[in-house]
């Protein structure tokens, strides 16, 4: 448990006789940017609110620091910095006002206002009343305000929703910078995998309030990489010969087998090797999902 930010184990949670979130085992490292993703309604806004302790837990299912929730809930929240819906933003005042205002809020000296303003990129919109800032401005500004408190954790729900591409790229930039250089774990949420697939380093997958995927980037990457398919008519046989012959075997039925993918040559040399040995290959095809699709699938299949 040293080693996640966040762990849940088995968390379930219901609005009325609903079950909104089921049996869910989150595991976030410390120094991670989580992407959370699923699509609309998959449970992910209400698991944060669970994780921010507004939604409460059963006791012993949700650990922050290692520590659960319910029974470390200050502790655990001075040390929280979140940014879910809408952020709380006084429209008439200008951003550095808004700061200042929660600086005062948490007995935080004003000084920090300024540091932020530069750390979101909001320096030169300062002065300016955050009514009249763009999306991306106000959301940044909401990721400033999170910040104040110097959290070690930031929980960030669809933080890119309605922006345009450069307002998301500046949004993703900072994450990464949070990360990197204040070494920062974030957890964001969105219902895009392209958005999340950059800067993420974890990812889980939930659907209906279930977890479908979890794992490194990288393993995401694994499940997507091209596939060759043989048609082929004694599976059982033809497989042990593949085997046999050096090549690894990711999946098998009694009508096909599955290889990774290498080479158009190497497909060619492994159907000759096939009829040599007295086996029907009927077909032979390489199959690619792309991530976007990976991640359709993964959640519609649910
Ligand atoms: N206060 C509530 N009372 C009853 N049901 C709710 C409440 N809040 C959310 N739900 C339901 O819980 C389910 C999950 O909603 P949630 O907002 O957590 O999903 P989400 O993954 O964040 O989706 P989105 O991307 O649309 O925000 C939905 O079916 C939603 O209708």
């Amino acid at each position: 448990m040293g080693n996640y930010a966040i762990e849940t184990v088995g968390l379930n949670f219901n609005f009325g006789n609903q079950a909104i979130v089921k049996d869910l085992s989150l595991q976030v490292p410390k120094g991670s940017i989580y992407g959370f993703l699923g699509p609309n309604g998959a449970g992910k806004t209400t698991t944060i609110k669970i994780l921010l302790n507004l939604l409460k837990s059963p006791s012993d299912q949700v650990f922050i620091f290692g520590k659960e929730i319910n029974n470390n809930r200050i502790a655990i929240l001075k040390r929280v910095g979140a940014l879910v819906e809408q952020p709380a933003i006084y429209g008439h005042l200008s951003g550095k006002e808004n700061l200042i205002n929660r600086c005062i809020l948490l007995g935080i000296k004003k000084s920090k206002a300024s540091e932020m303003l530069a750390l979101v990129g909001l320096t030169d919109a300062a002065d300016k009343k955050s009514a009249k800032y763009s999306l991306g401005m106000k959301q940044r500004l909401g990721i400033a305000l999170a910040l104040v408190s110097d959290p070690e954790l930031l929980l960030l729900d669809e933080p890119t929703n309605g922006l345009d591409p450069n307002g998301i790229i500046e949004v993703r930039n900072l994450m990464i910078e949070l990360a990197v250089k204040h070494h920062k774990t974030i957890l964001v949420s969105s219902h895009l995998l392209a958005e999340i697939e950059r800067t993420a380093t974890h990812v889980g997958i939930i659907n209906k309030g279930q977890l479908l995927f979890q794992g490194t980037i990288d393993e995401l990457h694994q499940l997507s990489k091209p596939m060759l398919e043989i048609e082929v008519d004694d599976t059982e046989k033809a497989a042990a010969l593949i085997l046999e012959s050096g090549y690894e075997i990711t999946g098998q039925t009694d009508k096909k087998i599955t290889i990774p993918f290498t080479s158009a040559q190497e497909s060619a040399t492994l159907n000759a090797l096939l009829v040599q040995n007295g086996f029907k290959v009927s077909s032979l095809y390489q199959q690619r999902k792309d991530l976007e699709n990976l991640f359709l699938d993964i959640t519609k299949t649910n």
